[in-house]
């Protein structure tokens, strides 16, 4: 026998739990309770607004504590409501016994046959998630997305002019600024968040098989289809009108596409930033207190942005299993769906963790601008680009008898180590222009960078 208790399987749950815990206000089990239990309510307070089957509207007071009870929905209820799905042993059909006690409690015994009425479970489920996984991105996850774009976006204004050389294939090459390389990934960043802003959350309320069949055999005068929509949109969703039993959860798989992709975005972040740390462009600032290595002191490792880069691809494998996997049913209806859903928090949970670590692990360096510099002043051969397209235009002028400028660059600098004074023979004794001498001599690769630091304000 073991000496534990049982232990929580998932990190997520565990080690983890103080990053992502927010979400799981959201997207536990509970949270999924809380928000069939505020669904069931719901509906139960439309029809009887609407006087459905004779019924009459709730009074205000008793209508203000069935909506209290999915805000009250906390320890003892979660724990009673699993005693009744140990009976049930279906989870919704739980849910609606749940309700129906909090009524005969409320004295509202004359409308528990309103309860889950005419509603496949599927009905309850599919708002459901539509409402908690909408609050978990735009409450949660969205935010801590956000919070890692406006850190890259002060770094890349901070870092704006600051020179460096750029590695093409891992090889010196035309110097940018390294304001200027993080703005790019603020830029696709920003496509990502806005993608994910304009998301769309769809709900169908249409019965078993998607046909308002039960519906109408209760009441064939209805328009169902506008009560459907109605009831729908009163939540703050989009009504799907066309379905099987299931939502088709389309929605769903873009939304995860899209956060896996920003996922991947980040997950670049991670790798880029590293090899800067790496390269010695980035100094870790000591964090008080804190061990590098177990056995070699002097270390501070990029843990921060190891850790995310894990769990960006452990987020994205999820991601992309629900994406491919929620679009399809079987016929009008198989249960896949909803083991599945169930991980969208671990799946989420993952991404946030990783964005929680690029926060921090963001605020814990600084450019080391003397490395860049220096970085540079060993690589004069990469302004061998400019000389080659400047000498092009000037042959092109008609002010140079130059032949073959590339392979004259080619000859000088391929592979070779060449130090600014070479640079400056070399291009004062090039047959161009006088002013075009002067612009190539006036050149250094720290001034090579085109316009590096106009391009930032693209993400401003
Ligand atoms: O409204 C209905 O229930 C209609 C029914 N389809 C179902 N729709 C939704 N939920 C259903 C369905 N069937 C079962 N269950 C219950 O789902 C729960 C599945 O548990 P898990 O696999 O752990 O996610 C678990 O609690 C199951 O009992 C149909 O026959 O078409």
């Amino acid at each position: 026998m073991s000496a534990l208790s049982p232990q929580p399987l998932s990190p997520l749950d565990g080690r983890y739990a103080s990053a992502v815990s927010e979400l799981g206000e959201f997207l536990s089990e509970a949270g999924l309770n809380r928000a069939r239990i505020q669904v069931e309510v719901e509906w139960l307070i439309y029809l009887t607004d609407h006087s459905l089957f004779g019924s009459t509207p709730i009074d205000l007071e008793k209508q203000r504590q069935l909506r209290q009870l999915a805000p009250n929905f906390g320890d003892d209820e979660v724990a009673e409501l699993g005693a009744l799905e140990s009976t049930t042993k279906h989870d919704v059909k739980a849910v609606e016994y749940y309700v129906r006690r909090r009524l005969s409690e409320l004295g509202l015994n004359d409308i528990a046959e309103l309860t889950h009425f005419a509603a496949t479970s599927e009905d309850i489920n599919n708002l459901s998630y539509a409402l908690v996984i909408r609050d978990a991105v735009t409450e949660v996850w969205l935010p801590a997305f956000r919070a890692v774009i406006d850190e890259l976006r002060t770094q890349a204004v901070q870092y704006r002019d600051d020179a460096m050389l750029a590695r093409t294939h891992g090889q010196p090459a035309t110097p940018t600024t390294m304001g200027k390389e993080l703005a790019v990934t603020v830029y696709r960043l920003e496509r990502i968040r806005k993608q994910v802003e304009a998301a769309e959350y769809l709900g169908k309320f249409s019965g078993a098989t998607g046909t308002f069949a039960a519906h109408l055999s209760a009441e064939a005068d209805l328009d169902w289809q506008a009560v459907s929509r109605e009831f729908v949109t009163s939540l703050g969703l989009t009504w799907n009108p066309l379905t099987t039993q299931i939502e088709s959860h389309d929605w769903q798989a873009e939304l995860y596409s899209q956060v896996a992709h920003g996922n991947r975005i980040l997950h670049n972040l991670c790798t880029d930033v590293w090899t800067y740390i790496s390269l010695g462009y980035f100094t870790q600032i000591p964090v008080v207190g804190a061990t590098g290595s177990s056995t070699m002191p002097h270390k501070i490792n990029p843990i921060k942005f190891e850790n995310a880069e894990a769990n960006l691809e452990l987020s994205s494998a999820l991601l992309d299993s629900l994406a491919q996997t929620l679009v399809t049913s079987r016929l009008q209806r198989d249960l896949t769906d909803s083991t599945t859903q169930r991980n969208v928090g671990v799946a989420l949970g993952h991404s946030l963790l990783a964005l929680s670590n690029i926060t921090s692990g963001l605020g814990q360096i600084s450019l080391n601008r003397e490395l860049l510099s220096a970085d540079l002043d060993t690589n004069w051969e990469v302004l061998a680009e400019a000389i080659q397209t400047v000498v092009r235009a000037e042959i092109t002028a008609g002010r140079s008898s130059i032949t073959d400028p590339y392979a004259l660059l080619k000859e000088l600098t391929r592979g070779k180590r060449i130090g600014a004074d070479d640079l400056a023979t070399f291009v004062d004794g090039l047959d161009i222009g006088g002013a075009a001498k002067q612009r190539l001599l006036a050149l250094t690769p720290h001034t090579y960078v085109g316009i590096s630091s106009a391009l930032v304000e693209h993400i401003l």
